[in-house]
C-alpha cells in the first residue's frame, strides 16, 4: 500500500525561512529565470512577479528582449545581467516548436549542470537525458506528452489514484520530482515519496496561474538552495510547499473571480500567515 502524504501548513512552514539580521540578498537566494517569448511575454512577468512576492534575495531575468522589457516595467528590481544564481526556472511561456537553437543549447547546459531547475511548459521536451536536479510542473496534457517522451504509456489518467500512480512512475523513470497540476496537486519524488496538496479553488482555472506557480516554486527552491545542496528527492517537498502557497494565494485572492496576477499579489499574506504560526486552511 502506497503511503500518500496529505500536505499541510506545518509541512509548508518547516521549509520557509524568515530573513535574519545576518542575511543579505545572496544568502536569501537568487533565482535565474529563462521564461517567456515573443508569443507569450506575459508568462515571464507572472513568474517573476510571483518569485519576488514569495520572498527572495534577487531574481535575474535572462529571457528575450520583449518579455524582459515588460518584466522591468512591472518589476524594476529585477536584474537582467547574468551572474550567480542558486536555482533556475525555465519553460513557462515558451513553445518547443519555436524555440531558437541558441536557447535550446543554453537550456541544455543548465539541464546538465549542478543547480536545481524548475522545468515548466515549453521546456518539458528537454527533460529526457537531463542530469541536473529537476522538478517538473506539467498539467495533465503536458504530463502525458512528457511520459511519451520518456517511453512510458501515454496515459491521461483522471482519478486521483491513477494520477498518483502515473506521477510516481514518471518521477521514478526520469529520476526527477514531479508536480502534477490539477484541483488536487500530486507531487512525487524519484524515491517514491508522494504527497497530495488540496489547497486551491476552481477560480485558479484561469490563464497564467501555472506561470505564477512556477515563480513561487522557483523562489522556494532558490531560497532553500542558498542554504544547502538539493537533489531531486529534496525538491519534491519544496514543490508541495509551493503548491500549498499557490492554492491558498488563489483562495486569498478571491472570494470571487481572480486573475493570475491577483494570485501572485496574494502570496505575501499567505507566507506571513504561515510564518506567524497561522493555518490558511482554517480560514
Ligand atoms: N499570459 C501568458 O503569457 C500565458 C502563457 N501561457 C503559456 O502558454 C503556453 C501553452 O500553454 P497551454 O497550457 O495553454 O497549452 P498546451 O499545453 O499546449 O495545451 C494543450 C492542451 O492541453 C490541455 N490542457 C491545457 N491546460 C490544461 C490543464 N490545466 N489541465 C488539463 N489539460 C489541460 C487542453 O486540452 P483539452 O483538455 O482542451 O483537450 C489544451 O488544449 C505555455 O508556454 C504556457 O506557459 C499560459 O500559461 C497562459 C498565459
Ligand atoms: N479546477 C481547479 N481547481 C483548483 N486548482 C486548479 C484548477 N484548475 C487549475 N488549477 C490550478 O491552476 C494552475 C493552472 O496551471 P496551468 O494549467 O499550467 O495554467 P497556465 O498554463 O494557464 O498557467 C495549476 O496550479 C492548477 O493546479
Amino acid at each position: 500500500m502506497v503511503e500518500i502524504h496529505e500536505w499541510d501548513a506545518r509541512d509548508t512552514v518547516a521549509l520557509l525561512r524568515k530573513p535574519t539580521a545576518d542575511d543579505h540578498k545572496y544568502s536569501r537566494g537568487v533565482l535565474g529565470v529563462r521564461t517567456g517569448s515573443q508569443e507569450y511575454p506575459g508568462a515571464a512577468v507572472l513568474g517573476v512577479e510571483a518569485a519576488w512576492r514569495t520572498g527572495i534575495g534577487m531574481v535575474r531575468y535572462l529571457g528575450p528582449e520583449r518579455p524582459a522589457d515588460l518584466v522591468l516595467q512591472r518589476r524594476p528590481e529585477t536584474v537582467t545581467a547574468p551572474g550567480r544564481v542558486q536555482a533556475w526556472l525555465i519553460g513557462s511561456g515558451t513553445d518547443a516548436a519555436t524555440r531558437p537553437a541558441a536557447e535550446t543549447a543554453r537550456l541544455g547546459e543548465l539541464l546538465q549542470g549542478d543547480l536545481p531547475v524548475v522545468v515548466d511548459a515549453g521546456a518539458l521536451d528537454l527533460v529526457p537525458g537531463a542530469t541536473a536536479p529537476l522538478v517538473v510542473t506539467p498539467h495533465q496534457s503536458e504530463h502525458a506528452r512528457l511520459r511519451g517522451l520518456l517511453g512510458l504509456d501515454d496515459v491521461t489518467p483522471t482519478s486521483l489514484a491513477d494520477r498518483i500512480e502515473a506521477a510516481r512512475e514518471t518521477a521514478a523513470a526520469a529520476g526527477i520530482a514531479v508536480l502534477l497540476k490539477g484541483a488536487e496537486t500530486v507531487v512525487a519524488a524519484p524515491d517514491g515519496w508522494t504527497a497530495v496538496v488540496r489547497a486551491g479553488t476552481g477560480w485558479l482555472a484561469t490563464a497564467g496561474t501555472g506561470d505564477v506557480l512556477g515563480g513561487i516554486l522557483g523562489a522556494v527552491v532558490a531560497a532553500r538552495g542558498a542554504q544547502r545542496d538539493l537533489d531531486a528527492a529534496a525538491l519534491a517537498p519544496l514543490a508541495a510547499a509551493a503548491a500549498y502557497i499557490h492554492g491558498h494565494a488563489g483562495r486569498g485572492a478571491g472570494p470571487g473571480p481572480i486573475t493570475a496576477l491577483d494570485v501572485a499579489e496574494a502570496v505575501p499574506a499567505v507566507i506571513d500567515e504561515l510564518l506567524s504560526g497561522g493555518d490558511p486552511a482554517a480560514r
